[in-house]
């Protein structure tokens, strides 16, 4: 174990080459993530969530490549050989993905299934494998007289936390959870996310929640990380990020989903879409639906400021920061994209 940060990635960018031109899908993202914390990757569909994940563990297709710097245990993991990466996927850094509860195999038993990824990774006898797996099941809720059922015995939610098992189950110092939820209803959604919390807290991994909807992230995160159109626009505590958004994106995406602590909000949606990647914006890449745009936004990318201890923003009107939080609150300011508010 080296330096303080357990994964540090610096200057990422990521390009799919596609027929028609190439797509920046991340462009120059920062994401520190310390020993047993829990990070909140956070933004709309097709922001580069899951194109920071692949690249992190380089399960990129072909025709991708990324450039900067992915630091794992102080090495680069863009460096690595496919050999070598292999080493550190799933056995260090394990996924528990959108897909995942497709994943399970419907002829063989679930804990055959855990005991053959076990001992796939690591040199030991099928019955010290299937006591972990009894193991896991219990810190999972699961009783551990399940593990002899197949797959079609389990319902939704009990497949994913199956999967989840199996993702601890060679004690990764990182689990990634890529929407783990997003298929289940709310009511198993938030018995799953505090179970991955607990756990997380018990096994002091550390993890990253890939996710679209703010409230998952209140609920399982310490820390923040917001992105628009392949790049941070905000990134910061949760407490600092929920009480103080300070990129307008952030103050919209905070409206747009039910608060976890159950107060009456309104919800208001971002009218609009993310700009065409293949053609970015040179400007913010916010500006066309944000309210608050002036010219400056439209032809100047914000820089990075700290605004608070760890938390920064890429906005160009933090001098205007409280106003825009009081007007982002109503819905009627959102009907008004891309007219100067303040
Ligand atoms: N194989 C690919 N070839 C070309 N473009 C791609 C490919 N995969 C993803 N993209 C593009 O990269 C951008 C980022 O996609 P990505 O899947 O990382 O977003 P996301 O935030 O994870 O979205 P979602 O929540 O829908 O999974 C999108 O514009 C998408 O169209």
């Amino acid at each position: 174990m080296s330096g303080k940060y357990l994964l540090e990635i610096n200057n990422l960018r990521t390009c799919y080459k596609a027929e028609h031109g190439d797509v920046w899908a991340v462009d120059g993202v920062d994401i520190l993530l310390e020993h047993g914390e829990s990070l909140g990757l956070v933004g709309e569909s097709g922001c580069g969530k899951t194109t920071i994940i692949k690249s992190i563990i380089r399960l990129l297709p072909e025709r991708a490549f990324s450039e900067g710097e992915v630091i794992f245990n102080g090495e680069n993991l863009l460096n690595l050989s496919m050999s070598e990466i292999r080493k550190i996927r799933w056995n260090k850094i394990s996924i528990v993905s959108q897909s995942a509860m497709n994943s399970l195999d419907p002829v063989y038993r679930v804990g055959d299934q855990i005991v053959e990824a076990i001992r796939t990774h690591r040199n030991v006898k099928k019955k010290e494998a299937w006591s972990r797996a009894e193991e896991l099941f219990e810190l999972i809720g699961i009783d551990k007289s399940r593990l002899k059922d197949y797959p079609h015995q389990f319902s939704g939610g009990m497949r994913q936390r199956a999967i989840i098992a199996m993702a601890l189950s060679l004690d990764p110092e990182i689990i990634v959870a890529d929407e783990p939820t997003t298929a289940l209803d709310v009511v198993v959604q938030s018995q799953i996310l505090k179970r991955i919390q607990n756990l997380q807290n018990k096994l002091n991994s550390s993890m990253i929640m890939v996710t679209h909807d703010m409230s998952v992230v209140a609920e399982t995160c310490q820390k923040v990380v917001v992105m628009y159109a392949g790049k941070v626009v905000e990134s910061g505590s949760v407490e600092s990020i929920f009480n103080e958004p300070s990129h307008p994106y952030t103050m919209g995406l905070k409206n747009a989903f039910p608060s976890v602590k159950g107060e009456k909000i309104e919800l208001i949606s971002i009218p609009g879409y993310p700009p065409d990647l293949q053609n970015p914006p040179t400007g913010c890449r916010f500006a066309d639906r944000c309210p608050f745009t002036t010219k400056l936004c439209l032809e100047e990318y914000p820089e990075v400021v700290e605004v608070n201890k760890n938390h920064k923003v890429a906005c160009h009107h933090l001098n205007k920061v409280e106003e825009m939080r009081k007007l982002a609150a109503h819905r009627s300011t959102w009907e008004t994209t891309g007219k100067e508010l303040v």
